[in-house]
């Protein structure tokens, strides 16, 4: 098993998008640009969806056509439709995300429609990028819990984690949407989706509502995932789930992971820096226990 793990920072886009204040674009650019320099090779810049729902993405393009692009670094995007993936074209991506949820009542929340609906709507998006030559992520969201529906059958999220595969999604990314999750289950979840996709292919995507998210991680790794997705300072919130804090922080995960042998590439002292500057400029408390140690040390 591979002694390195791939971070997804997605606290550009999963992070900001529940912020009530609008954060101005140059802010956006700014986090997007220094999270680029501390060695992540991937940096989730925003969403193609719509503005009246979730107005806080609203400059996605202007975000993506402003930042300085990295080598090295993608930028990938939410698309939610056919509409969205057409944006991410003009604005140059060259990897997108869908998002699917293995609960009924969170995908009417989150996208307006069915399961089976949405999985009907990514077809056509997922064909259309492959054809573009974008690589295509899949979310599947509530997958230790919903706030709608409580407890998941871990079935479900493989069914719907196979058809995402089906579609043409390169990496399915498993969202504890509400951090409800436990490492016990964590792992049950992870071994049953391996049956239909195999672990390589999974990703562990947490918040930290309950304070659970890096204990599930560290019994998702013991099951071979090697791609963690997390946010910088842990930012964040799901504008569908109330009461769901931000994601595991990135300056946590890389702690640990680098204290565990398994080396991430990224600067923790720089991520740190980050995460003690974006709390501020967006007035929210760090909440990363490993940035505030590291900040605190530096004096
Ligand atoms: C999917 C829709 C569009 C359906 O929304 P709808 O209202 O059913 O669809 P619609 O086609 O009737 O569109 C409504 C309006 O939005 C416009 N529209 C339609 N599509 C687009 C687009 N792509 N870009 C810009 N505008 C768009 C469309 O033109 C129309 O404008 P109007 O005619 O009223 O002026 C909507 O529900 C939506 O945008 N939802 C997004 C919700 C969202 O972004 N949630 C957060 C991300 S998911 C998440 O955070 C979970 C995750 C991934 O992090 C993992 C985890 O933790 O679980």
């Amino acid at each position: 098993m591979s002694a390195a793990v791939r971070i997804v920072e997605v606290g550009p886009r999963d992070g900001l998008q529940n912020e009530a204040a609008l954060v101005p674009t140059d802010t956006k650019v700014a986090l997007i640009n220094r999270l680029s320099a501390t060695g992540l090779t991937v940096v989730e810049a925003g969403a193609f969806v719509s503005p009246k729902w979730v107005p806080q993405m609203a400059d996605t393009a202007e975000v993506l056509g402003r930042i300085q692009r990295r080598a090295g670094v993608s930028y990938p995007v939410l698309v939610p439709n056919e509409r969205g993936l057409t944006q991410a074209l003009a604005a140059g991506v060259t990897e997108i995300a869908v998002f699917a949820a293995a609960s009924e009542a969170f995908s009417q929340r989150n996208i307006n429609c069915s399961i089976a609906e949405s999985l009907d709507r990514f077809a056509p998006v997922a064909r259309l990028a492959r054809d573009n030559g974008i690589a295509v992520r899949g979310y599947v969201s509530c997958v230790l819990g919903c706030p709608y529906e409580g407890e998941i059958d871990p079935a479900k999220v493989a069914e719907v984690s196979a058809r995402l595969v089906e579609l043409g999604c390169a990496e399915i990314s498993l969202g504890d949407t509400i951090g409800v999750g436990t490492p016990g289950k964590a792992a049950a979840l992870v071994r049953r989706v391996a049956e239909e996709v195999p672990v390589a292919q999974l990703a562990a995507h947490f918040h930290d509502t309950y304070g659970q998210a890096l204990a599930n991680l560290l019994a998702c790794l013991d099951e071979g995932i090697r791609v963690i997705d997390s946010s910088v300072a842990g930012l964040g919130g799901c504008p569908y789930a109330k009461g769901a804090t931000g994601n595991v922080a990135t300056e946590d995960v890389v702690y640990m992971l680098e204290g565990q042998g398994l080396s991430t590439g990224v600067d923790l002292d720089a991520l740190a820096t980050i995460g003690g500057w974006i709390s501020d400029a967006i007035g929210r408390p760090n909440a990363s226990r490993a940035g505030r140690a590291l900040l605190a040390k530096a004096g």
